[in-house]
């Protein structure tokens, strides 16, 4: 395991933000944390940097400990972005670069490649007050990336970005992933988690709700979706004891059901009462698992 979070929670007063977290990401893998505002991650975040002292527990990267003098390690984009407005683009990262120990010749050159990748070449006099928000966040990231750090957190990366640029993102964070940077990344974007991580944890009130890798959450998770194409009239399917959620739209049936026990019962059902033209039953999304979770905590 790179980065552990070993039973770790943090207080602010009598609030407590994170309470009792811990997890694994191994080396390699792209995580997600997802939860609701105010659920914990940038906190979260902010003591795997060493940037808050955790109330209890302990967090490691490699078996160290990150802070100031291992800072090179670590590439973070925050939630708050800390750009200086009045600088030059070029003149920022080189900055940036210098911080993380880097030589200006290889300063030079990751700037010119990045700024390549992001088409922002034009821009690389322009101060960044003068740029859209969208390419200030590009900018932000390239700063956490320029040093090559082993492992990469972004706080939302995705947030403020056009559709075309959200995809550039996204195929750069994969090649980073590619090329075997360790990277953790919050986002209220289902969707995002769902293509991009193998593993995920979702926060409610500090405390993790679903932890572990996309595929068994999904397999464990209970309720499932079926979908009928049949050209029979469905509606009795309503009463089949353990049916949660029944729909007709134009040309299928869509019923949410308790488990895959009323799924089986339900596929009995309908195929005594004539041709199918089509039974399926679906993965839960993460979104689906995420309205259930968070919202059964709430309650
Ligand atoms: N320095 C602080 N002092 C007091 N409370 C704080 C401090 N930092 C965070 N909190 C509180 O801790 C809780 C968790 O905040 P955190 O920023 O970690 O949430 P988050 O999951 O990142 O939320 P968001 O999705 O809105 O960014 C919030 O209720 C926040 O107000």
């Amino acid at each position: 395991m790179s980065l552990v979070i070993q039973d770790v929670s943090k207080r602010f007063g009598n609030f407590t933000a994170v309470n009792n977290l811990s997890l694994t990401v191994e080396e390699g893998q792209m995580f997600g944390m997802l939860g609701a505002n105010g659920a914990g991650k940038t906190t979260t975040f902010r003591m795997t940097l060493g940037l808050l002292t955790p109330s209890e527990g302990e967090i490691t990267w490699k078996g160290k400990k990150l802070g100031y003098k291992n800072s090179s390690l670590v590439g973070y984009l925050p939630e708050e972005r800390g750009l200086y407005p009045k600088l030059k683009v070029a003149d920022q990262l080189h900055f940036f670069g210098r911080l993380r120990g880097m030589k200006k010749k290889e300063i030079r050159k990751e700037i010119e490649d990045w700024l390549e990748k992001f088409q922002i070449s034009d821009y690389r006099n322009k101060a960044i007050e003068e740029l859209s928000k969208g390419n200030q966040q590009k900018i932000q990231f390239i700063a956490s990336v320029l040093h090559k750090p082993e492992l990469l957190i972004l706080d939302e990366p995705f947030s403020g970005l056009d559709p075309v640029n959200v995809n550039l993102l996204k195929d750069e964070v994969t090649k980073l992933k590619e090329a075997g940077t360790t990277i953790v990344f919050s986002s209220h974007r289902m969707e995002h988690v769902e293509e991009l991580c193998e593993k995920l944890c979702i926060m409610h009130h500090g405390s993790p709700v679903v932890l572990g890798k996309l595929k068994d959450i999904k397999r464990s998770h209970k309720v499932k979706h079926i979908v009928i194409h049949a050209d029979f009239e469905t509606s009795f399917l309503k009463s089949v004891p353990g049916v949660i959620h029944y729909k007709e739209t134009v040309d299928s049936t869509r019923i949410q059901v308790a488990d895959e026990t009323v799924a089986k019962q339900i596929f009995q059902q309908v195929a005594q009462k004539g041709f199918v033209n089509k039974f399926e039953v679906e993965e839960p999304t993460l979104n689906d698992i995420f309205i259930e979770k968070v919202g059964k905590a709430s309650a």
